[in-house]
């Protein structure tokens, strides 16, 4: 059985973060689940695009306020604890912390390898760039 503490990986490389973001990553590939579990932190006031063309992922609201638009409709969805949000069709997004910081459990399929951060397009590497990127 995995047991894994908040505590134990802040400031460790499972801490990765943002000017918009911080995400502890309490499970990933290496743990063998299938699936990557963070516990995020998006800073209120701050936007981020968001574009996982290689991942799907499921996120849970336990903290905050925020929004998701969805930048193909426009259509604009509120955050709130108890808000769940499955990025099921590799939605391109905006995700917006308003005024409070947001706090989110995230899961990721396939799972994330490590220290994925967005690139440009809000896109993160396939695991497959990502190991080659780590050896
Ligand atoms: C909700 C979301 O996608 N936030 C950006 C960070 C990401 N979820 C992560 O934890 O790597």
């Amino acid at each position: 059985m995995i047991v894994c503490r908040l505590q134990d990986i802040l400031n460790t490389s499972r801490d990765v973060q943002t000017e918009t973001w911080a995400s502890r990553r309490l499970l990933l590939e290496e743990d063998g689940m299938g699936f990557s579990m963070h516990e995020t932190t998006i800073f209120a006031g701050t936007q981020t695009h968001i574009w996982y063309k290689n991942h799907l992922e499921a996120v849970y609201c336990v903290a905050g306020e925020g929004e998701v638009e969805l930048i193909e409709t426009g259509e604009v969805f509120k955050i709130v604890p108890g808000t769940l949000y499955a990025l099921n069709k590799h939605d391109n997004h905006y995700l917006r912390a308003t005024t409070a910081d947001l706090k989110l459990v995230c899961t990721f399929n396939p799972p994330l390898v490590g220290t994925e951060v967005h690139d440009e397009e809000g896109v993160y590497a396939t695991p497959e760039q990502m190991r080659a990127a780590q050896v």
